[in-house]
């Protein structure tokens, strides 16, 4: 034994001598000491404040306070937002989280008439004057996690390092509550009624719907503030404002909005537009217009929009669309719910089609520069995008078929209704338990050939998607001005419900300009805008089918997605331009007898029916279908040109 010959102790156990050669010895203190002699100093020491936002260029102005005063500006501002309308004073404001507060906050007081400040007295105030709401104002993704994740059940970091979260009972948007101001401009400018997005309601109950969102932020310790930008058009970009009650809602905004510099950030200044999302705080049922617990209003006048009884992240985002698809068109700009990328030869195209029609799958392609995966605007300089981020259907995405959106589900990203193991917490694509519609929102410099800034030239390429579960389009056809009007008009798609549920029989959607549920003016003047532009610019139009084939849903299957790749290689490589044609019945489309890449015989969907004559009254069933949608467009005319209004009318079905 090592000390056997020590020597004993009364206990029987050996003196243990430490040995004399000093210089061998390795103390583990060797490292250099820790410069803290507390705990708190330690602690203190861990993070580092960050620097002034803007170079230092007047040492004066540093050394009175203009930091001092860009925040309080800032402060009043929010301030202002947050005020209520008919109390004159109250919240007290304060930025910052108070949990990390040290010192004595400065405070703000909401007050709707900043130029004679009430002073308040017992008598007209309420508790709800005294509170104070912390602010916390453009959070990095890093803090927004730690929130979410101390103060959001349902909150939990994936072993990607995504920030899984739950949207709670609503896993989609509710368009059935969404209510536009009809006032004096909007009654004559917008489109109302039958099939139109926009259900009315009035200015007062835009203001009771407005007040209950406030005060019930206002109620709250913390509430969310998100500058951001929308458009990368430089001189059609707009200063938006999201009020939230969630780390969730901010996090989410910061990804799909332009993120500002902390020096754009600095002089914001007052917000173009601004969003109270009150998410799960529901509207009162007593309310006039109110169908049901959920409302999502929009007050062009007044440039805001409230959300009450939705913690659906993407309403925010489309809420935001519906303002652009207003105020773009009134600028000659056409905003498209589109996706778009760019060649290596500058060759941009544009991807439109409804939700789950492959947008996102297929913009985001690793060949080619991601422009965006949802909303942009066409001007007369070329297309840019809406958004700083992309929002993509994660179920049953696999590494394989998506890699560039399997990547981006990293530390950042927002995931939505997903399931995941609980240890390892690596989520399972395919688990539909919370929802069909889980999905993942991420910056769009998180795909690795993002085109920043998100902006291009004019579109060679219209390619219009259709998830055709008849089974009966072609998976590619070519497509004549007239016909890519007609079928824009449009908006074909056909999905199956829930998987679960037995549904057998796809059911046809039609929604105008492929985004009905945004739209703010009659369809025909968008029609007649993307006309215009495309004959300019001399776009081809294609219809590609990324439903079935061989059959209807149940019986064929759906189109893989290597062949819509390879088909939509074709077209942005001009191969398909110069392909042998033949026409097809009914729906008279240009349909290529070849491909690169993909077998012949599924370009005809005749060939891929098992039942010839199954497939021929399915084809007449869908083109029924599309006719009696088609009835109303009727007796619109679509821009100045009677011929073309003409060609889209002769552009549909015919048997
Ligand atoms: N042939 C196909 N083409 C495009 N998408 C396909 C195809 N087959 C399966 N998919 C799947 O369909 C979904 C398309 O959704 P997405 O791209 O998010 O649509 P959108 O952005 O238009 O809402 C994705 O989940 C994708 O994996
Ligand atoms: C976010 C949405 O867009 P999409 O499904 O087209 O990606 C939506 O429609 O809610
Ligand atoms: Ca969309
Ligand atoms: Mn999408």
């Amino acid at each position: 034994m090592g000390l056997s010959n020590g020597v004993a102790l009364s206990n029987g156990l050996a003196k243990i001598e430490t040995q004399k050669l000093k210089e061998e010895i390795c103390h583990d203190d060797s490292a250099v000491p820790v410069k803290a002699h507390t705990l708190d100093e330690l602690h203190s020491l861990q993070v580092k404040k960050s620097g002034p936002n803007t170079p230092i260029i007047d040492l004066q102005q540093t050394v009175f306070g203009s930091e001092a005063d860009k925040n309080k500006q800032q402060l009043e501002s929010i301030s202002a937002s947050l005020a209520s309308l008919t109390r004159e004073t109250g919240p007290k404001v304060v930025k910052g989280d108070p949990a990390k507060q040290a010192e004595t906050p400065k405070v703000v007081h909401a007050s709707h008439q900043h130029q004679h400040q009430h002073t308040p007295t017992i008598s007209n105030i309420t508790d709800s004057a005294l509170k104070f709401t912390h602010i916390l104002y453009n959070l990095s993704p890093a803090e927004l996690y730690e929130q979410a994740i101390q103060n959001e059940k349902g909150s939990f970091i994936t072993s990607s390092g995504a920030l899984a979260t739950l949207s709670g009972a609503k896993t989609g948007r509710s368009p059935r509550d969404k209510r536009v101001v009809k006032d004096d401009t909007t009654s004559e400018e917008l489109w109302w009624g039958k099939g139109s997005p926009n259900i009315e309601m009035d200015e007062k109950t835009f203001l009771i719907n407005r007040e209950r969102a406030v005060d019930y932020l206002c109620s709250l310790e913390k509430v969310y503030v998100n500058d951001q930008f929308l458009n990368w058009d430089p001189m059609n970009k707009l200063k938006v404002r999201i009020v939230s009650a969630r780390a969730y809602h901010s996090l989410f905004m910061h990804n799909m909005c332009i993120r500002p510099t902390p020096e754009e950030l600095e002089n914001f200044g007052t917000p173009d537009f601004t969003i109270y999302n009150a998410g799960k705080f529901p509207c009162n049922r007593y309310t006039h217009y109110m169908t049901s617990s959920t409302s999502i209003d929009i007050n062009l006048a007044r440039k805001e929009m409230v959300i009450l009884g939705t913690q659906y992240a993407g309403e925010m985002k489309k809420g935001l669309f519906s303002l652009m698809h207003y105020l773009m068109p009134k600028r000659q700009i056409l905003s498209l719910h589109s996706g778009c990328n760019m060649g290596k030869d500058g060759d941009v195209a544009l991807f439109f089609g409804l939700s789950g029609t492959g947008k996102t799958t297929l913009s985001t392609d690793h060949n080619r520069y991601l422009i965006g995966d949802d909303e942009h605007c066409w001007s007369d300089h070329g297309v840019s995008n809406i958004e700083g981020g992309c929002y993509a259907k994660c179920i049953d995405l696999s590494r394989e078929k998506e890699p560039d959106i399997w990547n981006a589900i990293k530390f950042g990203t927002v995931l939505e209704n997903v399931v995941f193991e609980e240890h390892i917490r690596e989520v399972d694509y395919t688990d539909k338990s919370v929802t069909e519609n889980t999905r993942a929102a991420y910056p769009i410099e998180y795909i690795p050939n993002a085109k920043i800034p998100c902006v291009g030239p004019h579109p060679k390429n219209v390619i219009l998607l259709a998830c055709d579960a008849f089974g009966v389009l072609p998976p590619v056809s070519k497509l004549n001005l007239a016909q890519t009007m007609y079928h824009f008009i449009s908006g074909y798609t056909a999905l199956v419900a829930g998987t679960e549920d037995g549904i057998k029989e796809p059911t046809a959607t039609f929604s105008a300009c492929f985004g009905a549920a945004f739209i703010m003016f009659h369809p025909t003047k968008y029609a007649a805008m993307l006309a215009e532009k495309m004959q300019k610019q001399g776009a081809t139009g294609w219809l590609v089918n990324t439903g079935w084939s061989g059959g209807s849903y149940g019986s064929g299957s759906r189109i893989k997605l290597a062949h819509t790749r390879k088909i939509i290689d074709a077209i942005h490589s001009g191969e398909l331009l110069n392909a042998n044609y033949l026409k097809t019945e009914v729906f008279g489309l240009e349909i290529p007898n070849e491909i690169k890449g993909v077998p012949s015989e599924i370009l005809d969907p005749v060939n891929t029916w098992p039942d010839k004559n199954s497939y021929q009254e399915t084809l007449l069933k869908l083109g029924g279908l599309f006719r009696k949608n088609f009835e109303v467009f009727t007796n619109h005319k679509i821009g100045t040109d009677s011929n073309l209004t003409k060609e889209i009318l002769a552009a549909g079905p015919n048997f």
